[in-house]
């Protein structure tokens, strides 16, 4: 419930903050609240702050012209705080602040002076919490101050409706849950014997697997699945062969800031630390049943973020052998589709031009070049070899004859797949989900048998299957390479034959990825790296730290970086990008790069210009092969206590657990960090490191931080206790 003095409903309030004119407010959306502000849904329209898109934006207008006004608009920033913004009517003008249940949700329903007074107390929270800046809130403060002059429109009483059902909403339980631990395999009440008795006359749970190489858009695919989905319970599985899986975290805050209340996303699990493919393949198969509690919970459809170095094509022969043993998370699920992200900037012109692998030595250094040269291509044949779909994402960067090579080359490869070019992977739902809803049980029944000697990547609308005998000349090009780095393997790696009893995955000698194997003779190494590692020679591993990158430097660094196309890198002022295109450099092995970034401010103070912001945004850093961009990622939960933290968490201190115990990585700074995971081929990992740590804020410069900080907190404070005194 509202406290009608401070605003504030209960201890895991939303912030809300008012506004009496959709017009108004809509400026203040896009102007105003500028970079801070990143999903805005208008019932349950969304906009994208800072992302506009047109269509949601004219949806954004219609609701805002229906008679239906008031709208109640929640504004939300991903990565930490919630905001909520609602816009009110002029005739919330009920005499005086009173309590009412309408239509069965209780409501507060304040008079306009209340509201004024209402208003004002949010944003003095706002203020004092460091939510947004004094400088931000001055357009607001204006019109709010201004409004006591503006004469109210009538819109009727049932327009107060919308605003009880926000205000109530916003108290409401969430559905989601995020879930990160993955219980060890057949345990508790997951016998099989239960789960079949359970599921006896249930349908399986069908799975689609998102595949597609580093940076092609899987996650953006994803999001805009969960997003626009509204009647589908969808339940993800986010696979990340580093350590550290910065994908989830991304669809888990979107959880945890509630964006995707209104979307049938079910809860999320990580895969991290390898691949679902090969190294950490058994997991993959107990966290269905943990997503699925035992099959106990409804879900629709669970979609498996593969990670970018995934062949699925494995994951499809795993699921068949597991099947064929009767593993219980094959009772409760099946494969449906696959549906593979090819990025079409690079995909055709560089990664597929088999004649000019020579003039990619950028990757290697002079470093085995032959085999890993090789190794990549082959990875992305198996990625669309395997789709059902295939997604020929990100044309709105690459150049036309770019797309058209990708989309060429793709279909040469897998004529069979249906073609579809996207841009963040924002593809019809129906084309993702298909009539797979309708499937019967028998078509899912028979798919998950298989049958010895095809592949299963037959799909709702156009199923299809592939002999042996067809498919001779890739397999044996592509389909070999892969376990063969494992080590020795029988002749039949390559039989999907459930019937026959060999494991392709597992096996090893000289490189072991078996957690528990106590083998010396086996080189085992457990960490990220490695498991990467044993996957085409790629390797991972994450750079992490509690000290502000130094803007001036970072750009010098990305300078050198030869990445062609660099945009939202939104540096301090003055500084303005040159891509020096360097030969030499560390970062070229590098094929994707993200994480979150801390920068610090360059030009502290108040004026325009100023960019103290940085101190309270965390920045989203993701380069995917040609493209490197930073944007802002919401606020860094260090601008609150702890224990304002927590109440954001009520329904899933798990989350909360995990952002204290791993993102808050110092006592003086909270989260605010350097959490980058780097992906490539023969990285140097100690020289990328050096020249990261050559643009981290020197002792000297986190001394002048320091007391910037200090002076900042006390311009705040005195903004703050301005408006009170004025409120007053
Ligand atoms: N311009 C543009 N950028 C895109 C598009 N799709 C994705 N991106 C950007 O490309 C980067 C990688 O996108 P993701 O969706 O994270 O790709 P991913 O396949 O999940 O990446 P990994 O999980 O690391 O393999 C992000 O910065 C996206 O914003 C697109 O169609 N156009």
């Amino acid at each position: 419930m509202i406290d009608d003095r401070s605003g504030r409903k209960d201890a895991r309030d939303e912030w809300v903050f008012g506004g009496l004119d959709g017009g108004d407010e809509r400026a203040l959306i896009g102007c105003e609240w500028g970079s801070n502000v990143w999903a805005v849904e208008i019932r349950q329209a969304c906009l994208l702050g800072g992302r506009k898109r047109p269509k949601e934006a004219e949806r954004v207008e219609a609701e805002v012209k229906e008679d239906t006004f008031p709208v109640a608009v929640r504004l939300r920033r991903t990565h930490g705080h919630t905001d909520t913004l609602v816009l009110l009517p002029f005739d919330f003008a009920p005499p005086g602040g009173e309590r009412k249940t309408l239509h069965g949700t209780p409501t507060f329903i304040p008079s306009l002076p209340a509201m004024q007074s209402f208003i004002g107390h949010l944003l003095v929270m706002a203020m004092s919490s460091r939510l947004v800046s004094s400088r931000r809130l001055q357009g607001p403060l204006r019109r709010l101050s201004s409004l006591s002059h503006v004469a109210p429109r009538r819109h009727g009483r049932s327009a107060f409706l919308p605003v009880a059902t926000a205000f109530s909403n916003s108290a409401a339980p969430s559905r989601r849950t995020v879930s990160r631990a993955t219980p060890p395999l057949h345990t508790a009440s997951a016998s099989g014997t239960d789960i079949e008795d359970k599921l006896a006359d249930k349908r399986p749970v069908p799975i689609i697997l998102l595949a597609g190489f580093l940076g092609s858009g899987k996650t953006s695919t994803l999001k805009h699945l969960l997003e626009n989905n509204s009647n589908v319970k969808i339940g993800t599985i986010v696979n990340d062969v580093a350590s550290v899986n910065i994908d989830a975290k991304l669809i888990a805050n979107s959880s945890s800031r509630g964006d995707l209340v209104e979307s049938g996303a079910q809860g999320v699990i990580e895969l991290q630390n390898g691949c679902a493919c090969c190294s950490i393949a058994d997991e993959l198969f107990s966290s269905i049943i943990e997503l699925t509690q035992n099959g106990r919970r409804e879900l629709d459809a669970i979609v498996i973020e593969l990670s970018g170095v995934a062949d699925p094509q494995a994951v499809v022969s795993n699921w068949k052998e597991e099947t064929s043993r009767g593993h219980p998370a094959t009772r409760i699920a099946c494969l449906d589709k696959t549906v593979t992200l090819v990025d079409a900037c690079t995909f055709g012109t560089d990664w597929m031009s088999w004649d000019v692998v020579a003039d990619r030595d950028e990757w290697m250094q002079g470093e085995s070049p032959t085999a890993v040269e090789r190794k990549v291509p082959e990875l992305l044949a198996e990625q669309v070899e395997a789709a059902d779909l295939l997604l020929v994402n990100k044309i709105d960067i690459a150049g036309g004859e770019q797309s058209k090579v990708a989309k060429v080359v793709a279909r040469g490869l897998n004529e069979k797949a249906s073609v579809v070019e996207t841009e963040y992977g924002r593809v019809d739902v129906n084309e993702l989900l298909g009539n797979l809803l309708d499937q019967e049980l028998e078509e899912t029944d028979s798919r998950n048998t298989g049958n010895s000697h095809e592949h299963s990547h037959e799909h709702s609308g156009h199923d299809h299957e592939h002999s042996h005998s067809e498919h001779s000349e890739h397999e044996a090009s592509s389909h070999s390479h892969d376990h063969g780095d494992h080590g020795d393997h029988d002749d039949e790696s390559e039989c999907n034959d459930p019937s026959h009893s060999h494991s392709h995955s597992h096996e090893h000698s000289s490189e072991c990825s078996d957690p528990g194997c106590t083998d010396t003779s086996h080189s085992h190494s457990h960490d990220h790296g490695a498991l990467a590692e044993n996957h085409l020679g790629i390797t991972s591993f994450v750079y992490k730290t509690a000290v502000p990158f130094n803007t001036s430097r970072l750009m010098v660094l990305l300078n050198s970086w030869p990445i062609p196309i660099k945009d939202n890198l939104d540096f301090a002022s003055g500084e303005s990008f040159v891509d020096e295109g360097a030969k030499d450099n560390v970062f070229r092995g590098v094929l994707r790069s993200k994480g979150f970034a801390w920068l610090s401010p360059a030009n502290w103070g108040s004026r325009e210009g100023c960019d103290n912001w940085r101190h309270e945004t965390a920045m989203y850093w993701s380069h995917a092969g040609k493209h490197f961009g930073i944007e802002t990622a919401g606020k860094w939960w260090a601008g609150l206590d702890k224990d304002q933290i927590r109440p954001y968490f009520a329904n899933n201190m798990k989350e909360y657990e995990r952002i204290m115990e791993e993102d808050w990585i110092s006592d003086e700074w909270g989260d605010r960090r350097q959490e980058l995971v780097f992906i490539g081929i023969n990285l140097d990992e100690d020289a990328i490191r050096k020249e990261l740590d050559h643009c981290l804020c020197t002792e000297e410069e986190l001394a002048v931080y320091r007391k910037n900080v200090k002076r900042y907190i006390v311009r705040e404070e005195a903004a703050v206790t301005m408006l009170r005194r004025e409120l007053n």
